[in-house]
């Protein structure tokens, strides 16, 4: 078994091994290696301490990132590397961080305290794959397990729970049973954990190929100490004509639905997620779900802020589902108005959420949902490429013109300009300064 390492990894190593020391690939690269994958990062372990690192690398720039827990940064040609020595991690009494770290000469003691079989192997080109845990035959059949006691592995970092779904879903692979039991039997220690090394996870589940593997998490418990909203959201029924599945099953067929962008996933992922705080249900037993859309967005604003998204994923989340179910006509005027409210992006962007959210519904709108999108994109395309005016900026005439004409400045001449606005999006030929000015000239209301 033979893995490429890149030229500068291999100059760290020999030069570790000349100075007398062991040195190896460990982890994710090896992982991803053997997958036949780039790795992203290629971390090095070594029975050196730091401050011997340190000495090897004198002549290089080396950044002491990590001192405490034994981690270097060794920088080559700009190039970040990551040495760190082999650590037996001592206990952990907040699932976080190991209350204090001590550093061993023994390479399987070190592999031992990591998560899973597969992040558990070790590689160089002297001794060849170290793999005391059987993670290349876990690779082989697909298995997420962790090392040894997977209890002991939950309790000393809560996230490895998260992260177990995260490789399932990235490498879709199934989570050994007892690695699974284990992750139920300890969900709620996740709330020990930071909002950002979670938001971190979700995100990188929701723009993969298995993003249904969120199912799972609400089917062993975890979810629910993550996002309960959308916990609840899973077990909500609804029975209407244009649904035939709860709204879990839905919500995570319009994330598959949609491109693997961040904010269009988490919009698909939070889209209706109002629905079990207003859903009624009448005399026929048909469910209804009035004014979800504008529930659903406040709650996403809050969901978003509480797991430290950024402000501008959180606007267009905010947007995306608060329109989701809005009607655009496929006519110019709608779509200028679409335009004038959210701009060319995000209604692009909404228009992706709303294909979507259909195609995950009850197959009996799917035709004709594509047809009116197609036919909404080809008009948007004209209007964009014809110029026309859609915007308070596009106006022929200006709010410094209004108040040439004797209007103080406020909010009055916000609204003058939208009735413009109104006028021109109607009736394109008007947009023009003498004729607009006019009409304001002789609407005396305005004053
Ligand atoms: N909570 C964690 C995080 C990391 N690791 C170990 O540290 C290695 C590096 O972690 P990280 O860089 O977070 O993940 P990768 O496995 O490299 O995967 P990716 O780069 O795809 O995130 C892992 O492979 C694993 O051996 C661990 O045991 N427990």
């Amino acid at each position: 078994m033979k893995i490429n390492i890149p030229k500068e990894v291999e100059y760290i190593i020999n030069k570790i091994e000349e100075n007398g020391y062991e040195a190896f690939i460990v982890g994710g690269c090896v992982r991803d290696s053997l997958l036949g994958k780039i790795p992203n990062d290629f971390d090095i372990t070594t029975n050196a301490n730091p401050k011997t690192v340190l000495e090897i690398f004198k002549d290089e720039i080396t950044i002491p990132t990590g001192l405490k827990h034994g981690t270097i940064t060794l920088v080559i040609n700009k190039n970040h590397y990551e040495i760190t020595t082999y650590r037996i991690e001592g206990t952990y009494s907040d699932n976080r961080k190991p209350d204090k770290v001590e550093y061993t000469n023994d390479l399987i003691q070190d592999l031992k305290r990591r998560d899973f079989t597969i992040n558990a192997m070790a590689y160089n080109k002297r001794i060849g794959l170290v793999d005391k845990f059987d993670g290349k035959k876990d690779l082989k059949n697909k298995i997420i397990r962790a090392v040894g006691n997977p209890d002991e592995r939950f309790k000393e970092d809560a996230l490895r729970m998260l992260r177990a779904i995260r490789f399932s879903s990235q490498l879709n692979f199934n989570i050994h049973k007892d690695t699974l039991n284990a992750i139920s039997k300890n969900a709620e220690l996740i709330n020990n954990i930071s909002s950002e090394r979670i938001r971190d996870e979700i995100n990188k589940i929701l723009v993969s190929n298995n993003s249904g593997k969120i199912y799972l998490m609400h089917k062993i418990g975890l979810l629910r100490h993550i996002i309960l909203e959308l916990d609840e959201g899973m077990k909500t029924k609804q029975n209407n004509p244009y649904h035939i599945y709860n709204v879990g099953i839905h919500t995570l067929k319009s994330v598959k639905n949609i491109e693997p962008i961040l904010h269009l996933r988490l919009s698909m992922l939070l889209h209706d997620i109002g629905k079990v705080k207003v859903k009624t249900t009448d005399e026929n037993g048909i469910d209804h779900f009035y004014n979800h859309a504008k529930i659903s967005s406040e709650i996403s604003v809050e969901i978003l802020k509480r797991l430290h998204y950024d402000n501008n994923t959180i606007e267009k989340v905010r947007l995306l589902t608060l329109y989701h179910d809005s009607k655009i006509h496929p006519n110019k005027k709608s779509i200028k108005k679409w335009l004038n409210r959210i701009g060319k992006e995000n209604l692009d962007d909404l228009l992706k959420v709303k294909l979507a959210d259909n195609l995950a519904k009850n197959s009996i709108c799917h035709d004709e949902i594509k047809k009116e999108i197609k036919e909404i994109k080809e008009i948007l395309k004209k209007v964009v490429e014809s110029n026309e005016c859609f915007t308070i900026k596009d106006l022929a005439i200006s709010g410094k013109d209004i108040m040439n004409l004797g209007y103080n400045q406020g909010k009055e001449i916000g609204i003058i300009l939208n009735e413009m606005l109104e006028i021109v999006i109607d009736n394109p030929d008007l947009n023009n300064k003498d004729y607009l000015l006019n009409i304001i000239k002789t609407k005396k209301h305005f004053l």
